[in-house]
């Protein structure tokens, strides 16, 4: 298939994510069966994540969603970035951040400190897929559906320059 410009090739196909999810929302459920827990998404690249995840996630708990400015084209701009848009408090909440990509860690990183900041009783993270390879910061991510190489990825949210997010299943950049 091609995005703009580049070449991509399946990856991981629709029912594998589901399944994966479906996974990832049995031990969220059972680790946060009493803290009704606020599950934050980061936008945009989350939001079918996040919305399959929440289905599947049988307890109590809030759903809210915030963005942090973007990442164009392939490369991290490695700066921390701001987080826009938190309009519920967050004090003394158990929050989980949903995120498509831990892939540098930079823009993690950066949410977990602001949370901490503003009083979180205690912050975890779910992330789709992670890049440990890429990884140029601690984050600790504790629910993750898949571990990836360091190829570039797009489809199931994640984009390539705008493109790419309404596919249902996630392709990998074709090098050759
Ligand atoms: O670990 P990092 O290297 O910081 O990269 C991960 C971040 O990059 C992507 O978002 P992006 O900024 O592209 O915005 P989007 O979600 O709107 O696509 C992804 O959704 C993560 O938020
Ligand atoms: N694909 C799309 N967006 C991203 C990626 C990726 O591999 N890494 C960080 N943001």
């Amino acid at each position: 298939m091609i995005i703009h410009d580049k070449q991509f090739e399946l990856f991981i196909s629709s029912n594998q994510i589901q399944s994966q999810i479906a996974d990832l929302a049995e031990r969220i459920s059972a680790d946060y069966a009493d803290k009704c827990p606020l599950f934050i998404g980061v936008l945009n690249g989350s939001f079918m994540f996040a919305s399959d995840l929440l289905k599947e996630v049988n307890i109590p708990a809030e759903i809210t969603f915030i963005k942090v400015a973007s990442y164009a084209g392939m490369q991290s701009t490695g700066k921390a970035r701001e987080l826009l848009g938190l309009s519920q408090s967050v004090k003394d909440r158990h929050v989980v951040v949903v995120e498509d990509i831990v892939d540098s860690g930079i823009t993690m990183e950066g949410i977990i400190h602001q949370l901490e900041q503003a009083g979180v009783a205690s912050v975890e993270v779910a992330s789709l897929l992670l890049k440990p390879e890429c990884l140029q910061r601690e984050v600790d991510v504790k629910y993750v559906g898949f571990e990836i190489p360091e190829k570039f990825v797009v489809g199931y949210g994640l984009d390539y320059d705008g493109l790419g997010r309404n596919l249902k299943d996630i392709y990998q950049l074709r090098l050759d």
